[in-house]
């Protein structure tokens, strides 16, 4: 198996969990908005706020693709939309790929997302009690293709190195 990718929404642990699996699995992890940034030299917030969301969308698609084509094994931890546009979904599934959804509640995502959120441009210019309620919201229009992926994890009240056991169980 060449790729093994991780999904959900911001704030999930997609990041924090990958880098943790690459150190134990010895596989080399990419994440997608570091590749994008380091890419075309500017940060993702902004690409959000030079060119705009559509531009983002595009670009996150053509690096998307460009990592999962390249002949390399590696971990690819996602954008926490790159699911739910231009189709990507649909390479979730597939010959040499391991998609994992990392689920969490509303709860969890917004305790985690509540006190950083600055580099998140979806969620920047939120309130406290605007957070919770899109949360909710683009959680519940995501989930159906976060859903596409070939597993789900459950990080909810779990330690990093509990969801990391969890995922070295589903490879093994
Ligand atoms: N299992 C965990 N337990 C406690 N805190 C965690 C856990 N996993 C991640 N975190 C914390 O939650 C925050 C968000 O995690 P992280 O940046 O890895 O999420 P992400 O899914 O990569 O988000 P984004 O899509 O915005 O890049 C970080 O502050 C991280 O330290
Ligand atoms: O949920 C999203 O749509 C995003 C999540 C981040 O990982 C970044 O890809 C960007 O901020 C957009
Ligand atoms: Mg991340």
């Amino acid at each position: 198996m060449k790729k093994i990718i991780l999904l959900g929404y911001m704030g999930c642990g997609k990041s924090t969990i990958a880098q943790k699996l690459s150190g134990i699995v010895s596989i080399p992890y990419v994440d997608l908005d570091e590749y994008i940034e380091k890419n075309e030299k500017m940060s993702i917030k902004q690409i959000f706020e030079n060119h705009g969301e559509i531009h983002f969308r595009k670009l996150e698609h053509t690096y998307f693709l460009e990592l999962l084509n390249n002949p390399d094994k590696n971990i690819i931890g996602l954008g926490g939309g790159t699911p739910c546009y231009a189709n990507n979904h649909e390479f979730l599934i597939g010959e040499g790929v391991t998609s994992i959804y990392l689920k969490a509640s509303i709860d969890t995502l917004f305790n985690r997302l509540v006190s950083n959120k600055s580099k998140r441009p979806l969620i920047a210019d939120k309130s406290e009690e605007e957070m919770k309620e899109f949360i909710a919201k683009h959680l519940f229009d995501r989930s159906f293709y976060y859903n596409h992926a070939q597993y789900k994890v459950s990080v909810d009240d779990k330690s990093i190195e509990e969801t990391v056991n969890d995922i070295l169980n589903l490879l093994a």
